[in-house]
Protein backbone atom coordinates (compact mmCIF):
# COMPACT_ATOMS: atom_id res chain seq x y z
CA UNK A 1 0.00 0.00 0.00
CA UNK A 2 1.29 3.21 -0.59
CA UNK A 3 0.83 4.39 2.95
CA UNK A 4 3.46 1.40 3.71
CA UNK A 5 5.79 3.13 1.25
CA UNK A 6 5.95 6.15 2.53
CA UNK A 7 6.21 5.10 5.61
CA UNK A 8 9.61 2.98 4.27
CA UNK A 9 10.32 6.13 3.01
CA UNK A 10 10.52 7.95 6.45
CA UNK A 11 12.01 5.28 8.02
CA UNK A 12 14.73 5.04 5.02
CA UNK A 13 15.32 8.90 4.77
CA UNK A 14 13.70 10.76 8.08
CA UNK A 15 10.10 12.30 8.25
CA UNK A 16 10.69 15.11 5.77
CA UNK A 17 8.19 16.48 3.33
CA UNK A 18 9.21 19.30 1.32
CA UNK A 19 6.14 21.30 0.10
CA UNK A 20 6.48 22.86 -3.02
CA UNK A 21 4.71 25.96 -2.21
CA UNK A 22 6.23 27.97 -5.32
CA UNK A 23 5.80 32.06 -5.48
CA UNK A 24 6.56 34.11 -7.99
CA UNK A 25 8.97 36.25 -5.85
CA UNK A 26 11.19 32.89 -4.80
CA UNK A 27 12.85 32.38 -8.15
CA UNK A 28 15.66 33.42 -9.12
CA UNK A 29 16.44 36.48 -11.29
CA UNK A 30 18.09 33.85 -13.91
CA UNK A 31 15.08 32.21 -14.57
CA UNK A 32 12.79 34.61 -13.82
CA UNK A 33 13.99 36.80 -17.26
CA UNK A 34 14.39 34.22 -19.41
CA UNK A 35 12.10 34.33 -22.23
CA UNK A 36 10.08 30.98 -21.42
CA UNK A 37 6.64 30.93 -19.89
CA UNK A 38 5.64 31.33 -16.46
CA UNK A 39 4.86 27.31 -16.52
CA UNK A 40 8.50 27.23 -17.67
CA UNK A 41 9.61 29.39 -15.22
CA UNK A 42 7.57 27.82 -12.06
CA UNK A 43 8.88 24.11 -12.99
CA UNK A 44 12.38 25.19 -13.38
CA UNK A 45 12.28 26.36 -9.98
CA UNK A 46 10.95 22.99 -8.82
CA UNK A 47 12.91 20.95 -10.78
CA UNK A 48 16.11 22.08 -9.26
CA UNK A 49 14.63 21.98 -5.61
CA UNK A 50 13.89 18.19 -6.55
CA UNK A 51 16.81 17.47 -8.28
CA UNK A 52 18.53 18.59 -4.82
CA UNK A 53 16.81 17.05 -2.35
CA UNK A 54 14.90 13.90 -3.55
CA UNK A 55 17.48 11.09 -2.28
CA UNK A 56 16.68 13.03 1.69
CA UNK A 57 12.52 13.61 0.98
CA UNK A 58 10.24 11.19 1.88
CA UNK A 59 7.66 13.04 0.14
CA UNK A 60 6.96 15.68 -2.16
CA UNK A 61 3.58 18.11 -0.92
CA UNK A 62 2.33 20.66 -3.28
CA UNK A 63 -0.04 23.61 -2.18
CA UNK A 64 -2.47 23.97 -5.39
CA UNK A 65 -3.14 27.58 -4.38
CA UNK A 66 0.18 28.35 -5.60
CA UNK A 67 -0.39 27.04 -9.19
CA UNK A 68 -4.05 28.54 -9.55
CA UNK A 69 -2.98 31.61 -8.22
CA UNK A 70 -1.60 31.49 -11.90
CA UNK A 71 -4.11 30.10 -13.71
CA UNK A 72 -3.50 27.78 -16.45
CA UNK A 73 0.17 27.98 -16.92
CA UNK A 74 0.25 27.76 -12.94
CA UNK A 75 -1.71 24.10 -13.33
CA UNK A 76 0.17 23.25 -16.13
CA UNK A 77 3.38 23.52 -13.94
CA UNK A 78 1.29 21.89 -10.97
CA UNK A 79 0.72 18.91 -13.55
CA UNK A 80 4.86 18.71 -14.69
CA UNK A 81 5.79 18.66 -11.59
CA UNK A 82 3.53 15.94 -10.16
CA UNK A 83 5.04 13.84 -13.03
CA UNK A 84 8.48 15.03 -12.27
CA UNK A 85 8.36 13.86 -8.84
CA UNK A 86 7.12 10.48 -10.08
CA UNK A 87 10.05 10.16 -12.46
CA UNK A 88 12.52 10.39 -9.85
CA UNK A 89 10.67 7.51 -7.94
CA UNK A 90 9.58 9.88 -4.88
CA UNK A 91 5.93 10.01 -3.63
CA UNK A 92 3.61 13.43 -4.08
CA UNK A 93 0.78 14.84 -2.06
CA UNK A 94 -1.67 17.13 -3.55
CA UNK A 95 -2.59 20.06 -1.58
CA UNK A 96 -6.10 20.39 -2.41
CA UNK A 97 -8.32 20.20 1.09
CA UNK A 98 -11.25 19.85 -0.78
CA UNK A 99 -14.46 19.53 0.98
CA UNK A 100 -18.03 19.38 -1.01
CA UNK A 101 -20.79 16.84 -1.36
CA UNK A 102 -20.99 13.45 -2.13
CA UNK A 103 -21.63 13.92 -6.41
CA UNK A 104 -19.31 16.79 -5.94
CA UNK A 105 -16.66 15.12 -4.11
CA UNK A 106 -16.52 12.04 -6.99
CA UNK A 107 -15.62 14.69 -9.34
CA UNK A 108 -12.45 16.38 -7.15
CA UNK A 109 -11.50 12.23 -6.83
CA UNK A 110 -11.32 12.12 -10.29
CA UNK A 111 -9.52 15.41 -10.84
CA UNK A 112 -7.09 14.26 -8.19
CA UNK A 113 -6.61 10.59 -8.39
CA UNK A 114 -6.36 10.77 -11.98
CA UNK A 115 -5.40 11.94 -15.45
CA UNK A 116 -3.47 15.55 -15.29
CA UNK A 117 -3.40 16.21 -11.43
CA UNK A 118 -3.03 12.68 -10.65
CA UNK A 119 -1.11 11.87 -6.78
CA UNK A 120 -0.53 9.52 -4.26
CA UNK A 121 -2.44 11.12 -1.72
CA UNK A 122 -4.66 14.33 -1.18
CA UNK A 123 -6.07 16.51 1.69
CA UNK A 124 -9.24 16.55 2.55
CA UNK A 125 -11.89 18.86 4.79
CA UNK A 126 -14.20 16.87 7.02
CA UNK A 127 -16.04 19.83 8.09
CA UNK A 128 -18.78 18.31 6.09
CA UNK A 129 -18.97 15.07 7.42
CA UNK A 130 -18.64 11.57 6.44
CA UNK A 131 -20.50 11.59 2.95
CA UNK A 132 -18.00 14.40 1.70
CA UNK A 133 -15.24 12.07 2.59
CA UNK A 134 -16.61 8.92 1.69
CA UNK A 135 -17.10 9.43 -2.41
CA UNK A 136 -12.87 9.28 -2.52
CA UNK A 137 -12.63 5.85 -0.87
CA UNK A 138 -13.11 3.65 -3.85
CA UNK A 139 -9.78 5.26 -4.77
CA UNK A 140 -8.20 3.02 -1.93
CA UNK A 141 -9.79 -0.19 -2.70
CA UNK A 142 -6.12 -0.85 -4.85
CA UNK A 143 -3.93 0.39 -1.94
CA UNK A 144 -2.05 3.07 -4.52
CA UNK A 145 -4.30 6.20 -3.27
CA UNK A 146 -4.16 7.82 0.20
CA UNK A 147 -6.09 10.67 1.98
CA UNK A 148 -4.74 13.11 4.69
CA UNK A 149 -7.63 14.69 6.45
CA UNK A 150 -7.62 18.09 8.46
CA UNK A 151 -8.07 16.73 11.96
CA UNK A 152 -5.99 19.80 14.41
CA UNK A 153 -4.28 22.21 11.72
CA UNK A 154 -1.80 24.65 12.38
CA UNK A 155 -2.64 27.78 12.29
CA UNK A 156 -3.85 29.83 15.28
CA UNK A 157 -7.66 30.01 14.45
CA UNK A 158 -7.57 25.97 14.39
CA UNK A 159 -8.93 26.78 18.32
CA UNK A 160 -12.03 28.58 17.17
CA UNK A 161 -14.02 25.30 16.14
CA UNK A 162 -11.30 22.32 16.50
CA UNK A 163 -10.75 23.22 20.43
CA UNK A 164 -14.79 23.48 21.00
CA UNK A 165 -15.96 20.97 23.45
CA UNK A 166 -18.13 18.09 22.28
CA UNK A 167 -19.57 15.22 24.50
CA UNK A 168 -16.60 16.27 27.10
CA UNK A 169 -13.91 16.20 24.64
CA UNK A 170 -12.54 18.53 21.34
CA UNK A 171 -13.91 18.54 18.26
CA UNK A 172 -10.01 17.79 16.83
CA UNK A 173 -10.29 14.29 18.80
CA UNK A 174 -13.73 13.56 17.49
CA UNK A 175 -12.71 13.90 13.87
CA UNK A 176 -9.09 12.30 14.60
CA UNK A 177 -11.51 9.01 16.29
CA UNK A 178 -13.78 9.47 13.02
CA UNK A 179 -10.67 9.13 10.91
CA UNK A 180 -9.23 6.31 12.44
CA UNK A 181 -12.70 4.80 11.95
CA UNK A 182 -13.13 5.55 8.31
CA UNK A 183 -9.34 4.00 7.78
CA UNK A 184 -10.01 1.10 9.65
CA UNK A 185 -10.76 -1.72 6.52
CA UNK A 186 -7.60 0.31 4.84
CA UNK A 187 -4.08 -0.72 7.27
CA UNK A 188 -0.99 -1.62 5.65
CA UNK A 189 1.79 -4.04 6.55
CA UNK A 190 3.44 -1.55 8.86
CA UNK A 191 -0.13 -0.75 10.83
CA UNK A 192 -1.07 2.60 8.85
CA UNK A 193 -4.09 3.53 7.32
CA UNK A 194 -4.14 5.05 3.68
CA UNK A 195 -6.18 7.78 5.61
CA UNK A 196 -4.35 9.56 7.74
CA UNK A 197 -4.30 12.76 9.63
CA UNK A 198 -2.90 16.66 9.16
CA UNK A 199 -1.91 17.67 12.43
CA UNK A 200 0.30 20.83 12.99
CA UNK A 201 3.25 20.51 14.71
CA UNK A 202 2.46 23.94 16.55
CA UNK A 203 0.38 21.54 18.85
CA UNK A 204 2.83 19.59 20.62
CA UNK A 205 0.74 18.10 23.06
CA UNK A 206 -2.48 17.63 20.92
CA UNK A 207 -0.95 15.65 18.25
CA UNK A 208 0.35 12.84 20.85
CA UNK A 209 -2.95 13.19 22.37
CA UNK A 210 -4.03 12.15 19.11
CA UNK A 211 -1.71 9.62 18.55
CA UNK A 212 -1.92 7.34 21.88
CA UNK A 213 -5.85 6.87 20.62
CA UNK A 214 -5.38 6.53 17.14
CA UNK A 215 -3.04 3.76 16.72
CA UNK A 216 -3.50 3.35 12.84
CA UNK A 217 -3.49 6.69 11.93
CA UNK A 218 -0.27 8.82 10.03
CA UNK A 219 -0.36 12.06 10.40
CA UNK A 220 1.09 14.39 7.55
CA UNK A 221 2.49 17.63 9.92
CA UNK A 222 3.02 20.81 8.52
CA UNK A 223 3.75 23.77 10.32
CA UNK A 224 7.85 23.28 10.80
CA UNK A 225 9.78 26.23 10.09
CA UNK A 226 7.69 28.89 8.94
CA UNK A 227 5.25 28.99 11.43
CA UNK A 228 7.40 28.25 14.42
CA UNK A 229 7.43 24.43 14.51
CA UNK A 230 10.62 22.88 15.77
CA UNK A 231 11.86 19.23 16.59
CA UNK A 232 11.58 19.55 19.92
CA UNK A 233 8.46 19.26 19.76
CA UNK A 234 7.89 16.25 18.38
CA UNK A 235 9.99 13.82 20.33
CA UNK A 236 6.99 12.76 22.18
CA UNK A 237 5.93 11.70 19.03
CA UNK A 238 8.43 10.19 17.66
CA UNK A 239 9.82 8.28 20.30
CA UNK A 240 8.19 4.88 19.62
CA UNK A 241 7.27 5.76 16.18
CA UNK A 242 7.96 7.01 13.29
CA UNK A 243 4.16 7.52 12.61
CA UNK A 244 4.60 10.66 10.64
CA UNK A 245 6.00 12.97 7.63
CA UNK A 246 6.85 16.47 8.72
CA UNK A 247 6.11 19.20 5.77
CA UNK A 248 8.14 22.76 5.71
CA UNK A 249 7.47 24.95 2.50
CA UNK A 250 8.75 27.98 2.67
CA UNK A 251 11.60 26.98 5.43
CA UNK A 252 13.06 24.65 2.47
CA UNK A 253 11.72 26.19 -1.05
CA UNK A 254 12.97 29.73 -0.30
CA UNK A 255 16.26 28.97 1.45
CA UNK A 256 19.42 29.35 -0.63
CA UNK A 257 20.75 25.80 -0.57
CA UNK A 258 17.30 23.97 0.22
CA UNK A 259 20.01 20.85 0.14
CA UNK A 260 21.12 22.00 3.41
CA UNK A 261 18.10 23.29 4.78
CA UNK A 262 16.26 19.79 4.96
CA UNK A 263 19.58 18.17 6.45
CA UNK A 264 19.14 20.75 9.24
CA UNK A 265 15.39 20.00 9.70
CA UNK A 266 16.00 16.40 9.48
CA UNK A 267 18.90 16.78 12.57
CA UNK A 268 16.89 18.97 14.29
CA UNK A 269 14.33 16.73 14.78
CA UNK A 270 16.33 13.03 14.85
CA UNK A 271 18.23 14.57 17.61
CA UNK A 272 15.97 14.68 20.36
CA UNK A 273 15.37 11.04 19.18
CA UNK A 274 18.79 9.88 20.56
O1 LIG B 1 -2.94 20.57 4.75
C1 LIG B 1 -1.83 21.16 4.95
O2 LIG B 1 -0.78 20.77 4.44
C2 LIG B 1 -1.80 22.23 5.99
C3 LIG B 1 -2.58 22.06 7.14
C4 LIG B 1 -2.36 22.91 8.24
O3 LIG B 1 -2.94 22.76 9.30
N1 LIG B 1 -1.43 23.90 8.13
C5 LIG B 1 -0.71 24.12 6.99
O4 LIG B 1 0.14 25.01 6.97
N2 LIG B 1 -0.94 23.30 5.90
C6 LIG B 1 -0.20 23.56 4.63
O5 LIG B 1 1.18 23.29 4.83
C7 LIG B 1 1.97 24.26 4.15
C8 LIG B 1 2.76 25.03 5.18
O6 LIG B 1 3.63 25.91 4.53
P1 LIG B 1 4.89 26.55 5.33
O7 LIG B 1 4.33 27.27 6.53
O8 LIG B 1 5.52 27.47 4.31
O9 LIG B 1 5.80 25.40 5.71
C9 LIG B 1 1.01 25.12 3.32
O10 LIG B 1 0.85 24.54 2.04
C10 LIG B 1 -0.29 24.99 4.10
O11 LIG B 1 -1.44 25.12 3.27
Amino acid sequence: MIIDRLYEEVMKKGPICVGLDTRIEYISDDILNSEETIEEKIFKFNKRIIDETFDLTACYKLQIACYEAFGIEGLKAYSKTLKYIKEKGNIVIGDIKRGDISSTAKMYAKAHFEGDFEVDFITVNPYMGYDAISPYFEYLEKGNKGLFVLAKTSNESSKDFQELEVDDEPLYMKVSKEIEKWGEKYVGRNGFSLIGSVVGCTNPKEIVDISNTCKNTFFLIPGYGAQGGRGKGLSALFKNNMCGVVNSSRGIITSDNPREAVLEMKEDILKWLR
